[in-house]
């Protein structure tokens, strides 16, 4: 039976061998995958992607998924975020758990990303897609098949700036859910 993940601290539990700040959790790891659209990145942003992308992987499988910006070279805004739009929902499964990333989006803590991820598995999604759109946003498609939208801070982000904190939150809700000793 699914058991839902609810984050106590580990200190309530004097029972639970943990080093960090939460007790470990038993969760089935559901492949996550990132789908961002951009340009060529820099190499060095690419490596600091990566080194997050191998720490995530330690965990769960990950996949990193660039999708070409303006692919078919519309000429306005909106014809080139509904480009986008689709060749992202391309990528989308029915049974995907879609996360969008949006300046509008709810503002979750660290925590509450670590218990999204937890609980994936749970409600029966096979894979859990997190989307960072193009430069003028996500389009009309993404935002009705997004099951949750959510923000990574108040202020608006480069999509590669995104990626990155992204990434690094990834990997620091995997340790929370291991009850590791990265998240104070
Ligand atoms: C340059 S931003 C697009 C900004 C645009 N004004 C919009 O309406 O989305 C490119 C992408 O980065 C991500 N992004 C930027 N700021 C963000 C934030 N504060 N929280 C979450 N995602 C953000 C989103 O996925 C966004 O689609």
């Amino acid at each position: 039976m699914a058991t839902a993940v609810y984050l106590n601290s580990a200190s309530s539990n004097p029972f639970q061998a943990t080093k960090g700040k939460y007790a470990a959790q038993s969760v089935r790891a559901v492949p996550i995958r990132v789908l961002s659209v951009g340009k060529k990145r820099s190499r060095e942003l690419q490596l600091m992607v990566d080194e997050y992308a191998e720490k995530i992987k330690y965990y769960c499988s990950f996949e990193d998924v660039q999708i070409r910006p303006n692919p078919r070279n519309a000429r306005d805004q909106r014809a080139q975020v509904d480009d986008e739009d689709a060749a992202m929902m391309n990528h989308i499964r029915s049974d995907d758990w879609v996360v969008m990333l949006d300046e509008r989006g709810q503002d979750i803590r660290s925590e509450e990303m670590a218990e999204l991820i937890g609980n994936a598995g749970n409600m029966g999604a096979s894979r859990l897609s997190f989307c960072i759109g193009g430069p003028y946003g996500h389009g009309r498609k993404m935002r009705e098949r997004a099951n949750k939208s959510i923000k990574l801070s108040s202020l608006v982000l480069n999509h590669q700036i995104a990626l990155l904190v992204l990434m690094e939150q990834l990997y620091r809700s995997w340790t929370i859910l291991k009850g590791q000793n990265y998240h104070h």
